[in-house]
């Protein structure tokens, strides 16, 4: 549907997409008629990202797709909403998969991330509607260095408590390699207010524990192999899901509860926004790496007049809907009805 009329000035088309109502507005450099600085790419992602003035809704984030290196179909950079940038982002990765799936015609192939080329496939619709990629998340690290993680005598945290966050709730940390804070939870604590606590001091102002911010997630084991993950986002807040959090909280629960899951058995991960497959491999030398497996679902393309945006002046984009959301909610209810 076209919404509001179109301007006569430089324009940038963007596609709006979500992975488990983890929503998204990729940007792919070819999109644009004037190249954009990285100081411009900032200021974009906050503008359209604004929840409440940004683009028809805001984004959790932008994933900015160029060229990439030779071997890869593409490189994908994460910036979040409030600008930070992310080494990965794993619901973002499987749209990003689709985009370009569709342009090159590919099934399988590889992204360029930050830290790695990652492994992308698309994978049989979750729904009528509802297409489903595959994508690999790697690499992991428990390493206190590559989370930038510092808490006094330790190299590392699994299962273990943090006295300044929480006297009862024990934490796993994990780089997948975004960081990321897990606890394993009751359905109370689950949906209770402790996540936005915790996540908020480790996120919004300083902190010694986490100076640079940590995603932190809480999750439920709802029976075996099937868990729920709610997730506070660095740069973001709390999300609808979060893949490399529902990636690293799989992880955790195959090392914490072996007597539930295995490596190499699917996973499924439920979410406030939908649900998601995983499943955790380990590599003949030790290290780890997940697949998740999860829709990617186009919302609609967009145009804007690419300095309005820079303002944040969003009142002549031209929003042209896909007609796949309704199949996606089609799903969610029925997996709502199915739990
Ligand atoms: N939503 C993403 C993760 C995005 C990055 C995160 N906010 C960070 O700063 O690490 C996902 O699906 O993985």
């Amino acid at each position: 549907m076209i919404r509001e009329k179109e301007t006569g000035g430089q324009k940038m088309q963007m596609l709006k997409v979500h992975g488990s109502n983890n929503d998204f507005f990729i940007l792919d450099e070819k999109n644009l008629e004037n190249s954009i600085t990285e100081d411009e790419l900032v200021t974009l992602a906050k503008k359209v990202c604004d929840r409440k003035n940004g683009l028809h809704g805001g984004a959790d984030g932008i994933l900015y797709v160029t060229a990439g290196h030779a071997g890869v179909a593409g490189r994908m950079r994460v910036i979040n909403a409030d600008g930070s940038e992310a080494s990965m982002c794993g619901n973002g990765i499987r749209t990003v998969a689709r985009y370009l799936s569709e342009q090159k015609e590919l099934d399988e192939f590889k992204i360029e991330t930050m830290h790695a080329d990652l492994e992308v496939k698309r994978a049989a619709d979750f729904a009528p509607n509802v297409q489903a990629f595959d994508a690999e998340i790697s690499p992991v690290s428990f390493a206190a260095a590559d989370l930038g993680m510092h808490i006094e005598g330790k190299t590392e945290l699994i299962d273990d408590y943090i006295p300044q966050l929480s006297d009862t709730l024990k934490f796993s940390a994990v780089s997948v390699p975004n960081p990321h804070l897990i606890a394993f939870v009751s359905h109370d604590v689950l949906v209770g207010p402790e996540l936005g606590r915790i996540a908020s001091y480790l996120n919004n102002g300083e902190n010694p524990i986490f100076p640079d911010g940590v995603n932190v997630s809480f999750v439920e084991i709802q029976k075996a192999k099937q868990i729920f993950v709610r997730t506070y986002e660095r740069g973001v807040g709390y999300t609808n899901a979060c893949g490399t959090a529902m990636s690293a909280s799989s992880l955790m629960y195959v090392l914490l509860y072996p007597d539930q899951v295995k490596k190499n058995q699917l996973i499924s991960v439920f979410n406030p926004g939908g649900m998601v497959k995983t499943c955790v491999h380990q590599r003949k030398n030790g290290s780890y790496w997940m697949s998740l497996i999860g829709n990617a679902t186009f919302v609609a393309n967009v145009k804007v007049d690419q300095s309005a945006a820079f303002r944040g002046d969003f009142t002549a984009a031209v929003w042209d809907e896909k007609n796949e959301q309704d199949a996606y909610e089609k799903f969610v209810v029925q997996l709502q009805r199915g739990q």
